[in-house]
């Protein structure tokens, strides 16, 4: 790592390019998440940011270019690797199973981080039980934090959209992860769903979770967000805070086509 700034970024990206035949969906991407911050990944429609989401997980290994967490590279490792170590994502269609209950979802989102064996979930050994103890104890706690405690034997079918939404949120937090890329978190939720959601971010970040997050609705970034990265045609057109994105006439002319005012 080169210098302090370099040292407090958990997830640094340098030069990130993915090509479907010919299309240059991200095209020299840098991108800095700061540890402890929300940042917010803005552009339009098109401009790369699931790609470049996708090629930070693990989910689409074909780019090339450095992703780096906590300066260690990323590159190669697969979904599940990176998510053991500690860097969980949600995406836009919502992933939830609707025959389980509520409380059985979120249990679920811990199966492959519990550590146990085969042959201790067999002989259902003391340290089976615990895990298990542990688990729904997680979960319930979870639960109560989206606000969705009083739906935990419903099964998840039964619930809203926006609740679905809350129900995978819980679920990625399962394992204590160090960094959560949300993918559109309130994009077809109700405004006071959107910020329910606000306040679970805010309160989960307050306890050491970064955050990532992939958002059109801008209002929702630059209240929620310290830092905003706006992407354009598959780069970074700018990072910075919301006051000074806001007032950003490049931003304004590449994102909104010269429109008055980015965000509220
Ligand atoms: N698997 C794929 N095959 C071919 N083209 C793709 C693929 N995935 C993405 N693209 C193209 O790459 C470009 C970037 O898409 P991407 O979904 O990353 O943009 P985005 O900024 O997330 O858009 P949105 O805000 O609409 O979700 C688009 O032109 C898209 O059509």
């Amino acid at each position: 790592m080169s210098s302090s700034q370099t040292a407090a970024n958990l997830i640094e990206v340098r030069g990130l390019r993915r090509s479907f035949a010919g299309v240059h969906a991200v095209d020299g991407l840098d991108l800095d998440v700061a540890q402890g911050s929300v940042t917010g990944l803005i552009g339009p429609n098109g401009c790369g940011k699931t790609t470049s989401v996708n090629c930070i997980t693990g989910f689409d290994r074909g780019f090339t270019g450095q992703v780096d967490m906590e300066g260690k590279p990323l590159a190669g490792l697969a979904p599940d690797a990176i998510a053991r170590g500690g860097l969980m994502r949600t995406f836009q269609a919502i992933r939830v199973f609707d025959t389980f209950t509520v409380l059985e979802n979120v249990k679920l989102a811990m199966q492959s981080f519990d550590g146990v064996s085969t042959l201790q979930a067999l002989a259902r050994t003391p340290k089976l039980r615990r895990t298990e103890e542990e688990t729904e104890a997680k979960a319930h706690e979870l639960l109560a934090l989206v606000g969705l405690s009083a739906k935990s034997n419903d099964a998840a079918g039964e619930l809203s959209y926006g609740q679905k939404k809350l129900l995978s949120l819980a679920g990625i937090l399962m394992s204590g992860p160090r960094l959560v890329i949300l993918d559109e978190p309130v994009a077809g939720v109700n405004p006071t769903r959107a910020m329910e959601i606000a306040d679970i971010i805010k309160t989960v970040n307050a306890r050491g979770t970064t955050f990532l997050i992939i958002e059109h609705n801008i209002p929702f970034v630059m209240r929620l967000c310290d830092s905003v990265v706006v992407m354009d045609r598959g780069k970074r057109l700018v990072q910075d805070t919301p006051d000074a994105i806001r007032n950003d006439p490049a931003v304004l002319e590449a994102y909104l086509g010269g429109a008055a005012n980015v965000g509220d």
